[in-house]
C-alpha cells in the first residue's frame, strides 16, 4: 500500500513499502496516462531519464500493460543523454533499449534518440531541431503558457546530489531560460559530455514522475521535501511543472522524511 505524504507544494508524494511496489505503481501511473493521452491526442509523448529509472519501469513491459498499452502511439524521448555511441555501455539509449524499448512493439521512427555522430553542442542543436519538427507536425504539444514544448509525461530519476536530467547543483545550466536542449562538457557525473533538456522544457510538462529508490537518496529527499529552503535550491527542487508532479519513493528513500 502506498502512503501519501502531503508535500508543501502542489506535488504529491507517494511512499511504497518496497521497490517492487513502487515499480507496480509507476507502471499503472504510466499506463493510465497513456490511455488518457492516446484518447485525447492520439499520441503519447514520453520522456525518460537514464539511471535507475529504467529498472523502475520494468513492470510496464510485463502483463497486463505490455498487452494493453497502444505502443504504436508512443513517442519516446530522453531528458538527457550521454554523448557516446548508441552501443556504448554509458548510453542512456542503450539502457532504455535493453530494459524497455526492445520489449515493446513501438515503431522505430517514434524513438527519438540523439545523433551520436555529432559533438555535444551539435547533438543538442540537432535534438532541439527534431523537437521543433515534431511540434510543427503536432506530435509534440506546445505550452500556451511558456511557449516551450509540453510533453505528456516525463519519467525521471534523481541523483544523490539532487540533480535531475543533466542539470547539476551549482552549474550555470540550471538557469538556462531560452534553449530547449543544451549541452554540458563538464558533467560532475561521468561521462562529462552530455545533452540535456532545460528547466523551461521540463517545467512545461503536463505530468512529471520522480522515481527515487534506496537509502542513498534519503538525505536529499529529506532536504528537497523539507522546510529548510535557506540554501540554494537543488535542481530537483526546481522541478515545478505546469501540470502534475508525483514523487514515487520507496520506504528507504523516504526514511528521513
Ligand atoms: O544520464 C544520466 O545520468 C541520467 O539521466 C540522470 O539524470 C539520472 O536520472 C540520475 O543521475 C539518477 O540516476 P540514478 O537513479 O541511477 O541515481
Amino acid at each position: 500500500m502506498a502512503e501519501t505524504v502531503s508535500g508543501e507544494s502542489k506535488a504529491e508524494v507517494k511512499v511504497y513499502d518496497s521497490d517492487e511496489e513502487l515499480a507496480v505503481a509507476l507502471a499503472k501511473y504510466t499506463a493510465d496516462l497513456s490511455e488518457k493521452f492516446c484518447k485525447e491526442r492520439d499520441v503519447f509523448t514520453v520522456v525518460v531519464s537514464g539511471g535507475s529509472l529504467i529498472k523502475s519501469l520494468r513492470k510496464l513491459v510485463e502483463p497486463p500493460y505490455i498487452d494493453s498499452i497502444d505502443w504504436s502511439k508512443w513517442h519516446v524521448f530522453w531528458v538527457d543523454e550521454r554523448v557516446v555511441p548508441k552501443d556504448h555501455p554509458d548510453s542512456n539509449y542503450l539502457l532504455a533499449y535493453d530494459g524497455f524499448l526492445s520489449k515493446i512493439p513501438i515503431p522505430a521512427g517514434n524513438v527519438h534518440a540523439i545523433n551520436d555522430a555529432l559533438s555535444a553542442e551539435a547533438a543538442a542543436d540537432d535534438y532541439e531541431t527534431c523537437l521543433r519538427h515534431l511540434v510543427k507536425s503536432k506530435i509534440l504539444d506546445i505550452s500556451e503558457e511558456s511557449g516551450f514544448p509540453k510533453f505528456d509525461v516525463m519519467l525521471l530519476g534523481m541523483g544523490p546530489d539532487g540533480h535531475v536530467a543533466s542539470l547539476f547543483p551549482g552549474h550555470p545550466l540550471v538557469h538556462e531560460k531560452a534553449k530547449w536542449v543544451t549541452f554540458i562538457k563538464d558533467s560532475p557525473k561521468p561521462p562529462p559530455n552530455r545533452i540535456t533538456f532545460t528547466f523551461p522544457v521540463i517545467n512545461s510538462s503536463a505530468n512529471i514522475a520522480l522515481a527515487i529508490v534506496g537509502a542513498g537518496k534519503a538525505d536529499v529527499v529529506h532536504k528537497s521535501l523539507g522546510d529548510d529552503k535557506s540554501s540554494d535550491l537543488l535542481p530537483v527542487q526546481m522541478v515545478s511543472p505546469e501540470g502534475e508532479l508525483v514523487w514515487f519513493l520507496d520506504k528507504d528513500a523516504a526514511s528521513k522524511l
